[in-house]
């Protein structure tokens, strides 16, 4: 079956500093795909190469099989991809509901009653309803990360990319956060989330890819990847000879 998102030999560098090289993957439809690799790896940038905020120097980039490589970002959110960021941004001076409310309109290309019901309806689902009139700015760690994930819904997307969403989060927070995730995914929407805190990873995704310096490293099953020498070594730091 033809895979909803396709990287294909994709290269990109900043001067000296590669960030994606000769990377290959892809994600099926329906699939959760997550993305591991020590700080500075180039997961953030792989996501900005999706999303058309980078321009790749060499390699295509295909949604359901159309390419998109040369695609504005605006053009490729209305196409279907959304992304949270690993450092929430939400309009602070707007209200929940407001924010939700401009991806709605922005992203998804919604207007009037039916922009209003979904908004609503997806702060229902992602915990966010009773603080739909909060300010953003005034939010908790948690509100702030599940405002990320509501945003990102509103813009309808096929494709969404999850930036380390649980960073930061209690145990307790982290589980909720993994359940409302869950049922995300249960609606249909392919995956795409880089996070640090394997556990998360692991209790939700169907594959792992691992990145190092740019490059695709390993790819594989999640209890397989994190069982791989190579990947505890460069990942976790554990040497492969211990
Ligand atoms: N626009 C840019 N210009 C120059 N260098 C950049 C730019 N964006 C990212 N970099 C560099 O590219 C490298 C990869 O960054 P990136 O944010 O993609 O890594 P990451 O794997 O997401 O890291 P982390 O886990 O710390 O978030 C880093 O060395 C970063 O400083």
């Amino acid at each position: 079956m033809q895979p909803i998102l396709e990287m294909d030999n994709v290269s990109k560098a900043f001067g000296a500093v590669v960030v994606a090289e000769a990377q290959s993957w892809s994600l099926a439809k329906g699939e959760a795909l997550g993305v591991l690799g020590p700080n500075g790896a180039g997961k953030t940038s792989m996501f900005n190469l999706v999303t058309g905020t980078i321009r790749a120097d060499a390699g295509r980039i295909r949604l359901s099989g159309q390419d998109i490589t040369d695609w504005t970002a605006p053009r490729r959110c209305r196409a279907g991809i959304a992304r949270s960021f690993q450092v929430p941004q939400p309009f602070a001076h707007m209200t929940v509901f407001e924010n939700a409310f401009v991806a709605a309109t922005q992203g998804a290309g919604l207007s009037g009653p039916g922009a209003d019901a979904m908004c609503l309806d997806i702060l229902a689902r992602t915990g966010l309803l009773h603080r739909a009139n909060a300010r953003a700015g005034g939010l908790t760690l948690l509100e702030r990360k599940r405002l990320e994930l509501a945003r990102a819904l509103c813009a309808k997307p096929r494709v969404l990319l999850l930036d380390e969403i649980a960073g930061g989060l209690s145990e307790h927070e982290c589980h909720a956060l993994i359940d409302t995730i869950r049922d995300v995914r249960a609606t249909g929407v392919s995956i795409v989330w880089i996070e640090h805190v394997v556990h998360a990873l692991i209790a939700l995704v169907d594959r792992l890819i691992v990145i190092d310096f740019g490059r695709k490293i390993a790819e594989g099953a999640p209890q397989a990847i994190m069982q791989s020498p190579e990947v505890r070594e460069i990942y976790l730091g554990i040497d492969a000879d211990a």
